[in-house]
């Protein structure tokens, strides 16, 4: 009888997700709600990182929103040099996001470790992440919190863009939320006139400034000392600056720290900043088509012996932690949640990248649909097959069934939902 009762219960992996579906391994990062650890999936045995959010934690820092639309944003991209997401699901306790994992450390820890790179692999990281800008940008998507912390190596040193915790889609009109890390915020967000995905090719800027010289160009003993040096001050250069950075590099750098956001290197619309910016010398010796399929050899591999990560927070974890992460059946009851708590049951839906087609970097992975209705959680297409909620319309145009077409995004969305729509980007 004991051992009928101890059987594990079969994993139905065309289920929803979950996490059953891992196997738990060890921890390699803390974020403000939860940590980050590696996991494998039962079946297809790929190696993951797992983060996940403390739900009461996220409700206490009134951070629902924010997490809710990370995940959103998340759910639409799928680039070679960003840190996708492939899984997301919650239980009671956690909302779980299952990401590329990244063994290479993120560039602050290689910057605060060798006190600074070689222009030729700032060189290689800017040509990836300009690559992985444009792609968002190209989707409405701005990112605004581009910093070293926020960039991941994988295993074999490709640079990998994450934490979308504050990134918004935007369309024709501007933001004024300061929002962002102040060193590298760009001037147009600290002077309040309004801003738009401009600021992520300054913040840019300013990681591969610090990245190559091993300080940022814009310093402040206060918050206005720092905000009057990044509206105001002259971009200067180090002693040693020509030690370190060819004149080519300088020029990209001056570029991409340019005031004049249309005079700024990578802003150019539809594509074509990000053209220019390929075919600046600087980047001459970077082959495009081969870097973005990760085929080149990166000229900084991570040392793998070496923990790129604190071990601290294993041991936390082995030591205080009076809750280890173990998956658990639902026992959820909506009525009894407060208000934030049932949001997140609701809007935090799960998530499996197999199931879903999202617009993709890769062209096979184009979305297919020919007629779709508008709902709450996203849209419905009538594509025998395509699965429900499978295409957001956040920041494309689509054409209504009464022969008119608008643009949408986050907000706006609201105003249609219910409509039925042709979507003529994708069919
Ligand atoms: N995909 C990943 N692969 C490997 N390690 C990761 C991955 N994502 C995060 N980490 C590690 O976990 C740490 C915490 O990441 P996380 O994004 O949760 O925290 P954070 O940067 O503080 O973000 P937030 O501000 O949202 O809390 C990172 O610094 C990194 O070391």
């Amino acid at each position: 009888m004991g051992a009928l009762c101890c059987r594990p219960q079969p994993i139905d992996f065309d289920g929803e997700v979950n996490l059953f579906h891992f196997i738990l391994s060890r921890c390699v990062g803390k974020g403000a709600f939860g940590k980050v650890r590696v996991v494998e999936h039962k079946q297809t045995h790929k190696l993951y990182a797992l983060k996940y959010i403390n739900k009461s934690k996220c409700v206490k820092m009134k951070a629902v929103a924010n997490v809710i639309q990370e995940r959103r944003l998340l759910e639409e991209i799928d680039h070679p040099f960003i840190v996708n997401l492939r899984y997301a699901f919650q239980d009671d306790e956690n909302c779980f996001f299952v990401l590329d994992l990244m063994l290479g450390g993120d560039l602050r820890f290689h910057l605060e470790r060798l006190g600074a790179l070689g222009e030729d692999i700032v060189r290689f990281y800017l040509a990836q992440l300009s690559s992985a800008l444009a792609f968002l940008h190209e989707n409405h998507i701005m990112h605004r919190d581009i910093k070293p912390d926020n960039i991941l190596l994988d295993e074999r040193g490709n640079a990998h863009l994450t934490d979308f915790n504050i990134a918004v889609h935007f369309g024709e009109r501007r933001l004024t939320g300061v929002a962002g890390s102040m060193a590298y915020m760009a001037p147009e967000i600290l002077n309040k006139r309004g801003y738009s995905s401009q600021i992520d090719w300054w913040s840019l800027g300013v990681c591969a400034y610090e990245l190559i010289f091993g300080r940022r160009p814009f310093r402040g003993r206060s918050n206005s000392d720092l905000t009057y040096s990044i509206s105001k001050d002259p971009l200067k250069w180090p002693e040693d600056a020509d030690k370190k950075c060819s004149r080519a590099g300088m020029q990209i750098l001056k570029g991409l720290l340019e005031r004049d956001t249309t005079k700024r290197y990578g802003c150019k619309p539809h594509g074509e900043g990000f053209q220019e910016l390929k075919r600046h010398p600087w980047f001459k010796s970077i082959d495009w088509d081969t870097l973005e399929s990760k085929e080149q050899t990166p000229p900084f591999i991570p040392d793998a012996k070496k923990a790129n990560f604190d071990a601290s927070h294993e041991l936390e974890e082995l030591l205080l932690e009076d809750n280890p992460l173990k998956a658990k059946a639902r026992k959820a009851n909506k009525d009894n949640m407060s208000a934030e708590m049932r949001q997140m049951e609701e809007q935090f839906t799960s998530y499996d990248f197999k199931k879903m087609q999202r617009r993709s970097y890769y062209p096979h992975n184009q979305h297919l649909v020919s007629t779709a209705t508008v709902t709450s959680s996203g849209v419905t297409s009538s594509r025998p097959g395509t699965p429900a909620n499978d295409l957001r319309v956040d920041g494309i145009t689509i054409h209504g069934g009464n022969g008119h077409s608008m643009e949408i995004s986050g907000n706006d969305l609201e105003a249609v939902r219910g409509e039925k729509v042709l979507d003529q980007n994708y069919s």
